[in-house]
């Protein structure tokens, strides 16, 4: 599968949601799709799944256009919280009506899902839980097969256990069924390890896309004696800072020589890796007290 954006925007009225978003991503990985609050990951997924028209750009899933285009959309699964309140359907009727509009769907493991996270399928969706709503939505999301499978932040209210059982079964699945996973998250530390490739964006606007590896491999965090560490990351971009009495520690966001991590250790400096979420909050973050914004940009 390939789904490719160019000079994608969004308008609601006068608020842009996606501001002139290019990329393109192919093959069966997992992508995390990560930005705060607001940056646009749901507008984005809608377009892809063809909920949502584009104001202008272009998107296409293996060369076409998405929208109100059925051969695309059924080999798409979007998956979001939905709101149950009204719907008075049990979770064995809601198990029929998923089947009828999925080529793939696999029956017997949707049930075996549904005995993992202990569901009753009798009981109408509307009276239960929000954790076993999201449980059930990530039932019907892996049970599909779709060759693109979204799930966006469809983890909301579901406990650690639930939690554990849906990214075990996502590698598994992964491994059985290879497919283009796309998965928004704000549980970046908790769901790092199942990322291909993530792709970032902040207000609107793509800020990066990478191979999980490189991106995290970019990021590193210098420690040591103040001067030192000041002379060391003069023309690096450094993305965060502290200090505690003469010694400073600098997040530093780009690539690393092994010449430049040696010469780092010579001059007695620790370089340790930064977690993905904290580049994450780093690079989306707003000025900071002082008005100062991260020097990446
Ligand atoms: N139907 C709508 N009408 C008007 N504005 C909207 C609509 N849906 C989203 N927006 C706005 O568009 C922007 C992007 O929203 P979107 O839901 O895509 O963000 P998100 O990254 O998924 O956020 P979150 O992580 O909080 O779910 C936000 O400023 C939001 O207020």
């Amino acid at each position: 599968m390939n789904v490719s954006c160019s000079e994608l925007l969004l308008k609601y009225g006068n608020h842009i949601a996606l501001d002139h978003i290019n990329f393109e991503i192919q093959g069966e990985k997992i992508y995390g799709l990560l930005g705060r609050n607001g940056a646009g990951k749901t507008s984005l997924l809608s377009i892809m799944a063809s909920f949502r028209k584009q104001t202008a750009g272009s998107i296409t899933i293996n060369g076409e256009d998405p929208f109100e285009n059925s051969n695309i959309m059924e080999q798409i699964v979007f998956m979001y919280s939905k709101n149950y309140s009204e719907e008075s359907e049990t979770i064995q009727n809601m198990l029929k009506s998923a089947q009828r509009y999925r080529p793939n769907f696999d029956k017997d493991y949707a049930e075996y899902l549904i005995g993992r996270f202990q569901l009753d399928v009798k009981k109408p969706i509307k009276k239960l839980s929000k954790g076993m709503q999201s449980a059930f939505n990530v039932t019907i999301g892996l049970a599909s097969r779709a060759p693109i499978t979204i799930l966006d932040e469809v983890y909301l209210g579901m406990d650690a256990p639930s939690r554990d059982i849906f990214y075990k079964e996502l590698l598994q699945e992964q491994e059985r069924h290879p497919r283009m996973f796309i998965l928004s998250t704000h549980l970046v530390s908790e769901m790092e390890y199942l990322f291909d490739e993530v792709i970032l964006i902040n207000k609107g606007k793509l800020l990066l896309h990478e191979d999980f590896d490189t991106l995290v491999s970019k990021g590193a965090t210098i420690t040591g004696d103040k001067e030192i560490v000041d002379d060391f990351v003069r023309s690096k971009k450094c993305i965060n800072e502290q200090q505690l009495g003469g010694t400073k520690s600098v997040m530093i966001f780009g690539e690393l020589t092994e010449v430049e991590r040696n010469d780092a250790i010579d001059r007695g400096l620790e370089v340790t890796p930064v977690p993905l979420q904290d580049l994450f909050i780093h690079l989306t973050k707003e000025e900071d007290a002082n008005g100062t914004k991260s020097r990446l940009f």
